[in-house]
């Protein structure tokens, strides 16, 4: 008897690549700091990468937007290589959106000009439509009664979610968050990572360096731990966090969980 074709959908959501990293290598001077790094990211997943100081991560990020070029390895996104240069670099810069530490505003423009401002330079949007887009991302982060502000009357988690608003406006294919909670006052903390945790639900495609575990353990779909250059572990949270299988993040997990 022919076997009928499976008409139903896998209970899995299926994670088509969006972002790949293969052999990828590079140093700062003598000191390897990605050591022949593997890593796929699906559309629709968040990858939180944690790892001890100066194991990578932020390096690892920062090569995915070619804000660090790398000696060796592929990297692409959506199955096309990273541009090296030129104008293409701005456009991939606005399709893999990035959320810094510190939040990188423009001190002297307001609030509603920083969230406008490179959807008219890069995206080509008239400026009556990216203020309009920009209210609507204000309003959505929280902040559209401080549109007219300048980011010096905010406090660091207001500018941080203007900084999100920000690569939102330019309708990311992914957004990278280098540390985007470590700057913070502890109270200021939540209402950035709730902006987070919202764009996780949505689906957003998001790979966030953190040193915030309760966002690793109940907003990723998968961990990477990084020691010494190297990704050692890449599992769901579930099994990272209750079954460590290395030495290394035994070791990192007990001393960061013991506070
Ligand atoms: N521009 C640079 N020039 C030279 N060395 C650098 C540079 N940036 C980073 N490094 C070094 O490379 C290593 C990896 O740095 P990276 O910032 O990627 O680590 P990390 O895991 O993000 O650390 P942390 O958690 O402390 O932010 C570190 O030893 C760091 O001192």
């Amino acid at each position: 008897m022919a076997v009928e074709p499976l008409n139903e959908p896998l209970n899995e959501p299926l994670h088509e690549p969006l972002i790949e990293l293969r052999g990828v290598n590079k140093h700062y001077g003598k000191l390897h700091v990605l050591k022949d790094v593997n890593l796929t990211v699906g559309r629709g997943e968040v990858v939180v990468v944690i790892g001890p100081s100066g194991s990578g991560k932020s390096t690892l990020c920062r090569t995915i937007n070619r804000l660090e070029p790398v000696e060796s390895g592929t990297i692409t996104l959506d199955g096309q290589p990273l541009p090296e240069e030129g104008r293409d670099l701005a456009r991939l810069r606005a399709e893999v959106g990035m959320v810094f530490q510190s939040f990188n505003l423009f001190a002297h423009k307001t609030v509603l000009a920083n969230v406008s401002l490179a959807q008219v330079k890069v995206r080509k949007r008239g400026k009556e439509e990216a203020d309009r887009r920009s209210r609507e991302l204000l309003e959505r982060v929280g902040l559209l009664a401080h549109a007219e502000k300048y980011p010096a009357q905010l406090s660091g988690g207001q500018q941080q979610r203007v900084a999100i608003a920000r690569a939102l406006a330019m309708d990311p294919k992914a957004l990278l968050f280098d540390e985007p909670t470590s700057a913070l006052d502890p109270e200021m903390i939540n209402e950035v990572l709730e902006v987070m945790r919202q764009l996780a639900r949505e689906g957003r495609t998001m790979v966030v360096v953190t040193h915030e575990m309760g966002f690793a353990r109940y907003a990723a779909n998968r961990v990477v731990f990084m020691a010494d250059g190297r990704i050692v572990e890449d599992r769901t949270p579930e099994e990272f966090f209750t079954a460590p299988e290395s030495e290394r993040a035994k070791d990192f997990l007990s001393k960061i969980l013991k506070h």
